[in-house]
């Protein structure tokens, strides 16, 4: 069943006569008990696409499409029906912890604010949660009182866990939850996360740059660039056959494969390249490359891939 399914969603910030086409006509279903990687250059529009479907984006911001959600259109509720959402059903895991934590607030605070409000919970009884789900995460719950800077880098993201995680979401968006931790710590913090996914049966989007970590916890890996998905695919088809040329490479450079940039410029995203977007980096570009804009097409193996190598089944790559 499908739990969250994005339409034609476009996300656009004006900053004078420059538009910056963060996404475009992104479309994408998350199942039930699903757990969904994107991965994608940095830029891309990853982070945009988690907070388009929270709807917590700044005022310059166009946004159009639609973004369903157990049946109703989020771009189209009132702002108390959205609050609603995101503290019953929708949780997100911000890109960074620093920034996102309140420095002023203890952290036990912070969390048992989620309960005060959510759950309308008696200060004591929201106290009594926190400590639990502070265990959980792995951090003793004796240290409630201490703030956001008393804590190391891991364990802030530990913290953003617990809060994104309070109140039992259906759906978690994790935005780099491991981003700049060290092996052990981004090992446990995995574990973390896939525990709760099969314990809490939650589906969670991943935004992530470690294909490690998308291995071990996707099922599905939706792979940007430049504002639109250019592949998705179970996560054992596309580390095995990466289809799309820009992931053949972008895998290709994986540091356990040795590190070998993507050559060429990232692409702008407020005058991309005409046709596909990726053509001007692309060995394999053909001439309507640079003319028509690919649709999504079918490989053989079930794997969507918006590339004219695959329109008609020529040979891949
Ligand atoms: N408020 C804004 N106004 C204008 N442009 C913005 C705004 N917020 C984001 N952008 C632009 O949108 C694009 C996508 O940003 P986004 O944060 O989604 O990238 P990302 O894929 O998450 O990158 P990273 O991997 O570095 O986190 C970037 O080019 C960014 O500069
Ligand atoms: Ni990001």
């Amino acid at each position: 069943m499908s739990l969250l399914k994005i339409e034609g969603l476009r996300v656009f910030f004006r900053s004078g006569n420059r538009t910056v086409k963060a996404n475009n006509s992104i479309d994408l279903e998350v199942m039930n008990n699903e757990t969904i990687g994107i991965i994608g250059e940095t830029g891309c529009g990853k982070s945009i696409l988690g907070r388009a479907i929270m709807t917590l984006l700044s005022e310059n911001t166009e946004i159009s499409g639609r973004i369903i959600y157990k049946g109703e259109d989020l771009l189209s509720l009132s702002e108390n029906k959205l609050r609603d959402v995101r503290g019953k059903n929708i949780g997100i895991i911000l890109q960074n912890p620093a920034a996102a934590l309140n420095p002023v607030l203890s952290i036990g605070d912070q969390i048992s604010e989620v309960f005060r409000y959510h759950d309308k919970m008696s200060k004591q009884d929201a106290r009594i949660k926190t400590a639990g789900i502070l265990e959980m995460v792995g951090i003793d719950p004796d240290r409630m009182g201490e703030f956001p800077h008393q804590f190391s880098g891991g364990m802030k993201q530990r913290i953003m866990i617990a809060m994104g995680m309070a109140f039992s979401p259906e759906l978690l968006i994790a935005d780099e939850p491991t981003k700049g931790l060290d092996p052990e710590t981004k090992k446990s913090i995995v574990n973390l996360l896939q525990n709760l996914v099969r314990s809490k049966n939650m589906s969670m989007i991943l935004i992530t740059h470690d294909l490690d970590v998308a291995e071990k916890i996707c099922d599905r890996v939706a792979v940007m660039y430049a504002g639109e998905i250019i592949e998705l695919a179970s996560v054992n088809d596309i580390l095995a056959e990466p289809g799309h040329p820009y992931t053949q490479v972008l895998l290709s450079s994986l540091p356990k494969k040795g590190l070998r940039s993507i050559s060429g410029e990232s692409p702008s995203l407020s005058s991309p390249p005409s046709g596909c977007r990726f053509h001007p980096r692309c060995e394999y570009a053909m001439d309507i490359c640079k003319q028509v804009h690919p649709d999504m097409f079918l490989t053989d193996i079930e794997t969507e891939v918006r590339c004219f190598l695959y329109n008609g089944g020529q040979d891949k790559p």
